[in-house]
């Protein structure tokens, strides 16, 4: 079988993460963690906005993918984050994957300073260490992405987010994932419109899979969505709550789209 994207990230990642710790132990990176500032409520964030009949939005500041190389040239962190923050999103994602996103964690350091919003490091994440390092860097939430990961290492990352008072942001993109995801305690549950090893990018998936998640869970729509019309759709299954990069970080006025893509008032069915 020929090696996967998701195969490539992991490798370097590894390397990534020997390299981090020893350069930075761990003890270290946790006394840093320490001393950040308290954890936001990220879901927190998410459901409330859920509860008061507005879109809950996850705006993601990512400068390239892989899929789509560079998204946006004039890359300022800070001001898109205060960009984002003035249009309405409850939350945001900030990518720190360099090779694959050209990512930063200086760029999640940036933001924390810029905005008060709780934010979540988006990043291939397989070692407890990369937890310390998220919250020493100022993060709320990490994600947590079933494709790239075993059962035990979800159940270790989530573990390590709960100890430091941060949230878990499960992903999963098919049925299989979503059966996984029910054996995590974690109830805010990312559902992947992209297909992480094809690229493919299909809005159904968010509708086939909304059904088969856990009780309570709070279902994140991911990816692929770029329109009022989008929203709507996703709300028609039950679905309120976006992560979105790609559509916003393309716009000259961030602030502008952001409001304009969360101005339909639409919500439908609870979930
Ligand atoms: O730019 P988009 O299509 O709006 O997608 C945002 C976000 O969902 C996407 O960046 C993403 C979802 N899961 C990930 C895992 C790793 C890296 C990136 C992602």
């Amino acid at each position: 079988m020929s090696a996967t994207v998701l195969d490539r990230i992991k490798a370097y990642k590894l390397e990534e993460i020997a390299t981090a710790k020893s350069e930075r132990p761990l003890p270290g990176v946790e006394t840093a963690a320490r001393a950040a500032q308290a954890p936001r409520a990220f879901e927190g964030a998410l459901r409330r906005a859920r509860a008061e009949g507005r879109y809950g939005l996850i705006a993601e500041i990512k400068k390239a993918s892989p899929s789509k190389g560079l998204i946006r040239a004039d890359f300022d962190p800070p001001a898109l984050a205060r960009a984002y923050v003035e249009g309405g999103a409850a939350c945001l994602s900030v990518l720190t994957d360099a090779p694959s996103f050209q990512g930063r964690p200086e760029y999640l350091q940036a933001v924390r300073k810029a905005v008060d919003i709780p934010l979540i490091r988006k990043d291939f994440l397989y070692d407890p260490y990369q937890v310390a390092e998220a919250r020493a860097w100022g993060a709320d939430c990490i994600l947590i992405i079933l494709a790239s990961v075993s059962d035990a290492q979800a159940a270790e990352l989530e573990d390590a987010a709960r100890g430091w008072g941060m949230d878990a942001l499960i992903e999963v993109h098919d049925a299989g994932e979503m059966a996984r995801a029910h054996k995590l305690k974690s109830r805010l549950v990312g559902i992947n419109n992209r297909n992480l090893k094809t690229f493919e990018t299909r809005l159904e998936t968010t509708e086939e899979l909304v059904a088969k998640a856990p009780e309570g869970a709070l279902i994140v729509s991911e990816s692929g969505l770029f329109t009022p019309a989008d929203l709507a759709r996703m709300a028609g299954c039950g679905v309120t709550t976006f992560l979105i990069g790609e559509s916003l970080m393309r716009q000259p006025d961030v602030a502008a789209a952001t409001a304009k893509l969360l101005a339909d008032p639409v919500m439908k069915a609870a979930q």
